[in-house]
C-alpha cells in the first residue's frame, strides 16, 4: 500500500504496456487527487481506454505500478467506451440487475433510478435498450456506473453522442458530486473544451503524460489562449525532444523504486461465489432467453420438431414404391377377385397364381402399374420412372407345375422375371426382400392347396432372437443415438450463443466490474441449460417412445439412460463454451458447433452402423461421446441391460470422462488464453 498521507485516489507510476510490438505506455505517471475531476485527454489510439482498464484491473501492466485508494469494486463505478449492456433488457431491468450485483435493496435501487432518470434525462424505464437511441443508451451506461454511489468514478468518453446542453448538465452534475460528496472522477473525452471544467487534466501522447495540471495553469504555462493550442504546443515540443517528459510529482519514492509492483487489483479481490449475484444473473439470463425468440425456438421447439421429424422419417419401410408390372397370365385388376383354393395339379384347375404375389405386394403398400410389354417396363425402370419391373409369362401357373415337379421340360421362359434399379441400395434391398417373400408365399400357398406340407418351401432353420425382438425399423435402433445427439447439440447451441454474446458484446466484462465472477455466470447458465434439457428431452422421449412406440424394455437401467442424457447435455454445454472460448467471431462459434454435431452424428452410428467404417475410423468413432452414450442408451432400451451391466458401466463412465476432459481443457484454456471469456471493449 501507498503511505496514508498522500492525497491521491489513483496513482500510476512508471507504467509500461504494449500490445505485441505496439507500445502504448512508455513510463507513464499519473496522479488523481481525491475529490476532483481528472480529465484524461489525448489523440485517438494514444491509450486512454487501455489506461482506464488497467486502473480497473481488467488488464495488466507490463511493468510499473497502479495504486488505488478504493478497496473494493463497489467503491468504483466504471463506464466502458462501448455500451457493454444487454440490449434486450429494459432500462429499469438493467438498473435492477446492476443494483442487485452491488447488493442494493429494492428501495435503494428505486430511489437511485428516479434520481438518474432526472439527472440523465432518461426515457421511460420500461424502454428496451435496443429500442432507444445511441445517445440515450450511453446515458443508461453512465447511469449504471453511478448507480451504486461509488467513491471513484471512471468514465470512458461518457459524453459522446450527447447534445451540448445535456453534456453541460452532465458536467454540472459531476462537478456537484465532487463538491458535495467529495467524489473522485476520471473522465476521458475528445471534446477538449469540456475538459476546461475538470479540476486537473492529463495530456497523453506517445505513451506518456506530456502535461498534467489544472487547465488554467497549463494554458498560462504555455502562453496559449486555449487548452487545444496548449496541447498543440506541447505536441510540437515533444516531437522535437527525443526524451519523453515524465511528470511524477507527489510520487512516493518507495513506490517509484518498485518495478512490476501493483498495490491491489480490484478484479482479483473478493472472488467468492455469491448467491445474490447468481440470482441476479439467473433473472437476467432468463429474461434474455425469453426475449430471444429465435434462441428460444432453437432450444425448446426445434428439438421437439426434430424428434417428431426423426420418428416420422428415419428408418421406416419405404411406402408406395412404384413397380411396373406386366402380367400375361391375368389382368392385374382381376387379381382383386382371385381366390386361391384349388390345387394347380388338378386337371380342371384355373388358378392364376401370379395373383398371389401381386396381392402380397399390394398388401405391402406397393403401387403396381400395369405396362403393355417388357420393353416398355424395362425402359421405364431405366428412365427411373419405376424402381422395378416384374413380368409374369402367359402360362406361369401351368408351368409352375413343372417347376415344383422338378420337371426337365421347365424352361427359363416360364419363370417370372424382375428388372430392377440398383441406384439406391436400400430400395433395392427392400424390393428384393419383399418380392422374394411374395414368391415364397406363392409357393407355400400352392403347396398348401395341393395338400403338400408348405414347410417344403421354407428355410430349414430356426431363428432365435436374443435382443431387440420389437425392432422393426432402422429408426428403432438409432432413436437413442438421436436423443443423445439432441441433448448434446441443443445444450451446446444455448451455451455458445449466450457465452458469445456475453463475451463479444462485453456484457460479462461489464458484469465483472460489478463483482461477477466467470464461475457465477457459468453456474447460472448451467442451471438454465439443465432446465431446458430436462424439459425438451422429456417431451422428445415421450414422442419417441410413447407416441411413435420405439421399442423400450422397462428396467432399472432406464435411470442410467436419463443420467446419460444429462451427461450428454453437459458435454454439449461445455463444448459450446469451448467453441465460444476459441472462436474469433460470433458466427464462427456456431459453425464450429454445427460442424462437430454433424460429424458426430455421421460417425456415431446415427446414420449408418459404425461397423461399416474403416478400421481406424471405427476406432475413433467408438470413442466419440455421442457414440458412447447413444450405444449405451440403445443397450438399455433394446437389450434391457441395467446399470450393473459392465457395458453400461463402461459406457457411462467413458461418457462422463468426456465431460471431465472438456472441463479440464476449458480450465487450462482460461489459464493460458487471456481473452478466453472477456474481450476488452
Ligand atoms: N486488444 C488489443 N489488442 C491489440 N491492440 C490494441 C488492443 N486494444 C487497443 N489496442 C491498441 O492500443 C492502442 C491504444 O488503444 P486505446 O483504445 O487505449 O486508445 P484510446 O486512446 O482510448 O483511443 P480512442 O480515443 O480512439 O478511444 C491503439 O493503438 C489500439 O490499436
Amino acid at each position: 500500500m501507498i503511505d496514508e498521507g498522500f492525497q491521491c485516489d489513483v496513482k500510476v507510476i512508471n507504467a509500461f504496456k504494449s500490445y505485441g510490438g505496439n507500445t502504448v505506455f512508455n513510463g507513464l505517471n499519473m496522479n488523481v487527487m481525491s475529490g476532483s475531476i481528472y480529465g484524461l485527454l489525448g489523440p485517438s489510439g494514444c491509450g486512454k481506454s487501455t489506461l482506464l482498464q488497467c486502473l480497473m484491473g481488467s488488464m495488466e501492466l507490463d511493468s510499473g505500478c497502479i495504486a488505488l485508494k478504493a478497496m473494493h469494486l463497489k467503491d468504483v463505478g466504471y463506464m466502458p467506451q462501448s455500451l457493454c449492456l444487454e440490449t434486450t433488457l429494459t432500462i429499469g431491468e438493467t438498473f435492477e440487475y446492476y443494483g442487485t450485483l452491488y447488493n442494493m435493496n429494492k428501495k435503494e435501487i428505486k430511489i437511485k433510478k428516479d434520481e438518474l432518470m432526472a439527472f440523465l434525462q432518461l426515457p421511460n424505464m420500461n424502454s428496451f435498450i435496443q429500442d432507444i437511441s445511441g445517445g440515450q443508451s450511453r446515458r443508461v451506461s453512465l447511469g449504471v456506473s453511478l448507480l451504486h454511489n461509488p467513491k471513484l468514478i471512471i468514465l470512458d468518453e461518457p459524453t459522446v453522442g450527447i447534445d451540448p446542453s445535456l453534456r453541460q448538465e452532465i458536467w454540472n452534475g459531476l462537478l456537484k458530486m465532487v463538491v458535495e460528496q467529495h467524489k473522485t472522477i476520471i473522465i476521458t473525452t475528445h471534446y477538449i473544451e469540456e475538459a476546461n471544467l475538470a479540476n486537473r487534466i492529463g495530456l497523453m501522447r506517445n505513451g506518456v503524460l506530456i502535461e498534467e495540471g489544472a487547465p488554467k495553469d497549463i494554458i498560462s504555462k504555455h502562453g496559449a489562449d486555449s487548452l487545444e493550442s496548449a496541447f498543440l504546443t506541447l505536441c510540437s515540443y515533444q516531437d522535437t525532444n527525443e526524451t519523453p517528459i515524465v511528470y511524477s510529482d507527489n510520487v512516493p519514492t518507495e513506490v517509484q523504486k518498485t518495478d512490476k509492483m501493483r498495490s491491489k487489483n480490484l478484479m482479483e479481490a473478493g472472488k467468492k461465489v455469491d448467491f445474490v449475484r447468481i440470482k441476479a444473473l439467473l433473472k437476467k439470463n432468463i429474461n434474455v432467453l425469453c426475449r430471444d425468440y429465435w434462441l428460444l425456438f432453437t432450444v425448446i421447439i426445434l428439438p421437439i420438431i426434430q424428434t417428431t421429424n426423426f420418428c416420422y422419417s428415419i428408418g421406416g419401410n419405404f411406402k408406395q414404391m412404384e413397380v411396373a408390372i406386366q402380367n400375361d397370365e391375368i389382368n392385374i385388376n382381376d387379381c382383386k377377385y382371385f381366390n386361391s383354393s384349388e390345387c394347380i395339379f388338378d386337371n380342371n384347375s384355373s388358378q392364376s397364381m401370379s395373383c398371389v404375389a401381386i396381392n402380397y405386394l399390394e398388401l405391402f403398400d406397393y403401387t403396381l402399374v400395369e405396362v403393355k410389354d417388357r420393353y416398355t417396363g424395362e425402359m421405364l425402370v431405366n428412365e427411373s420412372k419405376f424402381l422395378a419391373f416384374i413380368h409374369f409369362p402367359k402360362n406361369y401357373t401351368q408351368d409352375l407345375n413343372m417347376f415344383i415337379d422338378r420337371n426337365d421340360d421347365y424352361d427359363m421362359q416360364s419363370l417370372a422375371y424382375m428388372h430392377f434399379a440398383k441406384h439406391n441400395m436400400l430400395f433395392k434391398n427392400q424390393i428384393l426382400l419383399d418380392v422374394t417373400n411374395a414368391m415364397r408365399y406363392l409357393i407355400q400357398i400352392t403347396l398348401y392347396n395341393c395338400s403338400i406340407n408348405p414347410k417344403a418351401a421354407s428355410l430349414p432353420m430356426d431363428f432365435n432372437i436374443l435382443y431387440g425382438k420389437d425392432v422393426k425399423y432402422h429408426g428403432n435402433s438409432t432413436a437413442a443415438i438421436f436423443l443423445a445427439m439432441g441433448a448434446f447439440y441443443f445444450s451446446s447451441i444455448y451455451s455458445v450463443s449466450i457465452m458469445l454474446s456475453e463475451k463479444m458484446d462485453g456484457i460479462l466484462g461489464r458484469s465483472m466490474y460489478a463483482g461477477v465472477t466467470i464461475l457465477e455466470l457459468l453456474f447460472s447458465m448451467f442451471c438454465i441449460s439443465n432446465a431446458l434439457i430436462v424439459g425438451h428431452t422429456l417431451i422428445s422421449i415421450l414422442i419417441a417412445y410413447v407416441l411413435f412406440l420405439n421399442p423400450v424394455i422397462i428396467t432399472s437401467g432406464l435411470f442410467m439412460y436419463a443420467v446419460l442424457v444429462i451427461i450428454m447435455s453437459w458435454i454439449g454445454f461445455l463444448f459450446g463454451l469451448l467453441a465460444a472460448a476459441v472462436t474469433p467471431t460470433k458466427s464462427f462459434g456456431v459453425h464450429i458447433m454445427n460442424g462437430w454435431a454433424l460429424s458426430q452424428m455421421l460417425l456415431s452410428g446415427g446414420v449408418w452402423p459404425i461397423d461399416g467404417q474403416a478400421k481406424l475410423l471405427k476406432f475413433v468413432s467408438e470413442l466419440l461421446p455421442m457414440r458412447l452414450a447413444g450405444k449405451t442408451m440403445n443397450d438399455i432400451t433394446l437389450k434391457g441391460w441395467t446399470f450393473d451391466h459392465p457395458s453400461v458401466i463402461i459406457g457411462t463412465t467413458a461418457t462422463f470422462a468426456h465431460a471431465i476432459l472438456l472441463l479440464l481443457i476449458l480450465i487450462g484454456l482460461s489459464k493460458v488464453k487471456k481473452d478466453t471469456w472477456v474481450i476488452h471493449k
